[in-house]
């Protein structure tokens, strides 16, 4: 589906979305619980994939208005019926591919085009470290992947540098082995935050992981359980990137985003980096409100190791900034559902900015004036779709975004959002 954003001004208040990472892990907790009711969680194309996986392992999932309630397989994943479709889902494939190295079976894994192209090589050799049996169908590390447990804990040694979502998976599934899981991470870990996002979700289900030095452990043998048998979903820092940016190159008004309080989530980092680049920016935190203006924005160097899911927002935002902005220590934007820096710095390529792709620096040379509506590609990427709808609204004339569907993988009614804060969009 296309998408026409038009050049035009934004103001008023909008919730964050619920968070896409604190859901898909508060299902899979719930599942390896007994159960749980999940409050706020994300309804969206990803989550509604880890809610079909915790069926397909012996759960049950009930969905209501605003809440999930999951019947869980309490620590004992069956061996699946059939093949887990993980969809579009990152995050489904690498936590519940740990999931069905617990299970005293073979469990089959795959996903659509961009999920088969996406790396899972390391979990499989973490697996294989642990006893299990884990192939690529491909012998490439992509999914179709097929599992083969159970597997009881042990030491493994893993790669940080590829995907944090490895050790996130490895971390939630060794809880309930026998003997737990002592992680040793090779390299510099990047996504950093995701993982302090799981243990806060571990936590929070009264289970204890820790980092230790070069990597992290968790002790077998734990129960999931959170308190009163209920879970609440935070805002989505990555989600309102798309509305904060939106603000501040094209506020009226004040755009106001509320649902927004302090949590683990590195992509909070989003308001600081406003800062930085000059916007008139507020973070609330007591309330969870951020208040942003309209601004004249500048130049600024961002690393986003921490925080590779904000590179289209800062790349956009870049654009529209007076001088030039670098964005480092992106190599593993390329990993995600399309190759991000590329596709960034094409489609602002398109739309006349001046932009320079390195394997690891992605640098934009900006000016609002330089921007003119163009047709550009979605890439099947619901952050690429997002991002350029922000650009749309500042540059010249119409926006045509393709793949525009893709927003329902973490913000399904995005564009209804943008709308009702005084964009023009249409389908
Ligand atoms: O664990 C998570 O919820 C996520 C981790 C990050 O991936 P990587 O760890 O692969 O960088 C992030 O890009 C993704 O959107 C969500
Ligand atoms: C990369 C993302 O998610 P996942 O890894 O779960 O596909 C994302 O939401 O930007």
């Amino acid at each position: 589906m296309d998408v026409t954003v038009t050049q035009s001004k934004v103001e008023g208040r909008a919730r964050a979305p619920p968070s896409k990472s604190y859901t898909h892990r508060a299902i899979l907790a719930a599942g390896y619980a007994d159960g749980a009711l999940i409050r706020q969680p994300l309804s969206s194309a990803d989550t509604r994939a880890t809610m079909r996986a915790v069926e397909q392992f012996g759960g049950s999932v009930t969905q209501d208005d605003d809440t999930i309630e999951v019947d869980g397989f309490d620590g004992r994943p069956a061996v699946p019926a059939d093949v887990i479709d993980c969809a579009n889902s990152g995050t489904t494939m690498r936590l519940t591919t740990a999931t069905a190295a617990l299970a005293d079976g073979t469990t089959v894994l795959t996903g659509d085009s961009s999920l088969r192209s996406r790396p899972h090589g390391p979990l499989l050799d973490a697996i294989a470290q642990l006893g299990g049996t884990a192939r690529s169908t491909r012998d490439n590390g992509q999914a179709p992947l097929v599992i083969d447990g159970p597997i009881s804990g042990g030491p493994v040694e893993i790669p940080g540098d590829v995907s944090s979502q490895f050790i996130t998976a490895l971390l939630m599934a060794g809880a309930v082995t026998a003997n737990g899981i002592d992680l040793t991470v090779t390299t510099e870990l990047k996504s950093t935050p995701y993982v302090d996002v799981t243990l806060d979700v571990l936590d929070e289900f009264g289970v204890t992981a820790r980092p230790r030095s070069h990597g992290y452990s968790v002790a077998g043998g734990q129960y999931y359980e959170p308190t009163d048998g209920e879970y609440t979903v935070p805002g989505d820092f990555s989600s309102a990137s798309y509305l904060l940016a939106a603000g501040a190159v094209a506020g009226d008004e004040e755009v106001v985003v509320t649902g927004a309080f302090p949590n683990p989530q590195g992509d909070t980092a989003i308001v600081s980096i406003l800062e930085a680049m000059g916007a008139a920016v507020e973070w609330n935190e007591a309330d969870g409100v951020v208040r942003v203006r309209g601004s004249t924005l500048t130049g600024t160097t961002v690393d986003v190791g921490d925080t590779p899911d904000l590179l289209p927002t800062i790349a956009v935002l870049g654009a529209v900034a007076e001088g030039t902005t670098r964005i480092e220590n992106c190599e593993h934007v390329r990993y995600k559902e399309t190759d991000r820096v590329s596709a960034m710095a094409e489609a602002l390529t398109t739309l006349g900015a001046v932009v320079d792709e390195q394997q690891d620096v992605l640098t934009v040379h900006g000016g609002e004036s330089d921007l003119e509506g163009a047709r550009v590609g979605g890439r099947g990427d619901h952050r690429i779709v997002m991002a350029l709808a922000i650009a749309g609204l500042v540059a010249d004339g119409a926006t045509t975004i393709s793949d525009a569907e893709h927003v329902d993988v973490s913000f399904p009614d995005f564009f209804d959002v943008l709308y009702d804060l005084g964009a023009t969009v249409e389908n």
